[in-house]
């Protein structure tokens, strides 16, 4: 039988270990330990946990892979809709899925994306000039993954809904209120599902109440957007050529309870993700002196460098090797999708040798993947550098995981911060285009140091939360000084 961890209660399995905002750590600490494949029962369901490459290819890539578990979830159903209509992020239909995938998949094409740089420049320059008053009234200390989705909000509002939230700008945003405690109730709720049942039985309760009350706050902001996006004109648009986002929403073939929570699905997928990609990236520069140096380096040639800086182009984005190693590797260390994508066995299967029935769950959390000591040399350091090398240094290359399915000295891709297959991150090219934009424009207007009350890199890591997204909880609070 697969080997697997103790359970940490008799009646419920593995929900004690599971159930903490560091589910990703002991999901880590596992396949560590029991290798690249290992079981763990969550009161009734029985889940099998993949991280070894090749198996996970078969999982998510091969053949489209598996379809997703979509009764696990069913807990972000009410945020999406008032009706609890699924969005194509979660539905069970395989038609709706691929309705919204292929309407909307325009506006992320290389080309299009390119599109929305011009914004993202602005409100970027706004955004650090905001950061550059606040250092000059001493107020030098900024959290960092609050100011990146300030950004990343204001870049998905125009050009995905023809609204401008003004989160730059730092006056009183709701979405700040709502979204980031309503991502962390969905997290307790995917590993306990004890908990919407008692919120339901117990209405009362303070925590129960602030969720009703957020949700139903996210259920008018969809609304709002929805009308934005009913607004576009299709003729002008098609005439335009205007492919963004919000035009591709226009023209899904739905009605509005059906369109409603696709909307909530990109403004949720899409903005915090980015934020906290662009907040463990600050972290890890300011983190590793020599890193800035070759970082500043890198954009003082380019003519990037402080206050004599030319403006940033989408040209200069693809031309900083270094700065795109960085970003590589922090994405590597702190997947903000770490727990990654559950699947399930639609027919009897064999994986790794192991005959699984139908039905079983398949788990693959992306941390266990990216940071694993199986997959990687030196999996848990900040090493950017290995981005220089020839793939080959990338994986380890040692047999000696304490499973024969747990080594991956294997072609299989083992770098999927956004997924892989058919199911795999469709914004990938605007998130990435938008951190190494907020990058480099930090860096070429500050210096970075990691504010006191951070503390060491293992207390960072020991308050490590998952809230759907890899977040630290204090947040990432660092002291900036404004380059001469
Ligand atoms: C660094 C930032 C981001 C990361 C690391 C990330 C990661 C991921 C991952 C791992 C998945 C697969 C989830 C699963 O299988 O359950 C996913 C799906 C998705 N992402 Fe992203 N994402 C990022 C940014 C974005 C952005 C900017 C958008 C859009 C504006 C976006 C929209 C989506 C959507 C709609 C899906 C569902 C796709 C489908 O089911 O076909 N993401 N993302």
């Amino acid at each position: 039988t697969l080997p697997g961890p103790p359970q940490g209660s008799w009646l419920t399995g593995h929900l004690p270990q599971l159930n903490t905002p560091q589910v990703h750590r002991f999901c880590q600490d596992c396949a560590q330990k029991y290798g690249g494949m290992f079981k763990l029962r969550l009161v009734h369901m029985r889940l099998v946990v993949v991280s070894d490459p090749l198996l996970v290819q078969t999982v998510i890539s091969r053949g489209g892979g598996l379809p997703k578990a979509f009764r696990l979830y069913n807990t972000v159903d009410e945020l999406f809709s008032p009706k609890s209509i699924r969005a194509f992020f979660n539905t069970h239909s395989y038609d709706d899925w691929k309705v919204v995938r292929k309407v909307t998949a325009p506006a992320f094409s290389p080309a299009n994306v390119r599109k929305a740089f011009p914004v993202l420049l602005r409100v970027t320059n706004e955004l650090c000039d905001v950061l550059a008053g606040k250092v000059v009234a001493g107020q030098d200390v900024v959290e960092m993954s609050e100011a990146a989705m300030r950004v990343t909000l204001d870049v998905l509002g125009p050009t995905a809904y023809g609204y401008d939230f003004k989160a730059r700008t730092y006056a009183y945003c709701e979405m700040f209120e709502i979204i980031p405690p309503l991502l962390g109730e969905f997290t307790l709720r995917s590993t306990n599902p004890l908990r919407p049942l008692v919120h339901r039985c117990l209405p009362f309760l303070p925590a129960a109440r602030k969720y009703r009350q957020r949700v139903q706050a996210c259920h008018r902001w969809w609304e709002v957007l929805a009308k934005s996006v009913r607004a576009v004109d299709l003729d002008k648009a098609a005439a335009e050529g205007d492919t963004s986002l919000r035009v591709c929403l226009a023209q899904l073939p739905f009605d509005d309870d059906h369109l409603i929570p696709n909307i909530a699905a990109y403004l949720i997928a899409g903005f915090e993700t980015t934020a906290h990609s662009i907040a463990w990236t600050l972290y890890e520069i300011a983190s590793h002196p020599a890193v800035q140096q070759r970082v500043e380096a890198e954009l003082a040639a380019a003519g990037l460098l402080g206050p004599a800086a030319r403006q940033l182009e989408f040209g200069d984005l693809a031309a900083l090797p270094f700065l795109n190693c960085v970003l590589k590797e922090s994405m590597r260390l702190h997947p903000v999708a770490s727990t990654g994508t559950i699947r399930v066995a639609d027919k009897e299967m064999n994986l790794g040798g192991y005959r699984l029935a139908c039905g079983t769950l398949l788990w693959v959390p992306f941390i266990t993947m990216l940071t694993s000591n199986h997959n990687w040399e030196r999996g848990e350091d900040f090493w950017p550098e290995r981005w220089e090398m020839d793939v080959p240094r990338l994986v380890a290359a040692s047999a000696s995981g304490p499973t024969a399915v747990g080594n991956a000295a294997s072609p299989a891709k083992t770098y999927l911060p956004f997924s892989d297959g058919p199911r795999n991150c469709i914004g990938q090219n605007l998130a990435l285009m938008e951190a190494r934009a907020v990058l480099a424009s930090m860096v070429s207007r500050f210096t970075l140091e990691v504010a006191p009350e951070m503390g060491s890199r293992e207390d960072v890591r020991a308050d490590e939360v998952m809230k759907l997204t890899l977040q630290c909880g204090k947040g990432i609070r660092l002291k900036l000084k404004l380059r001469q």
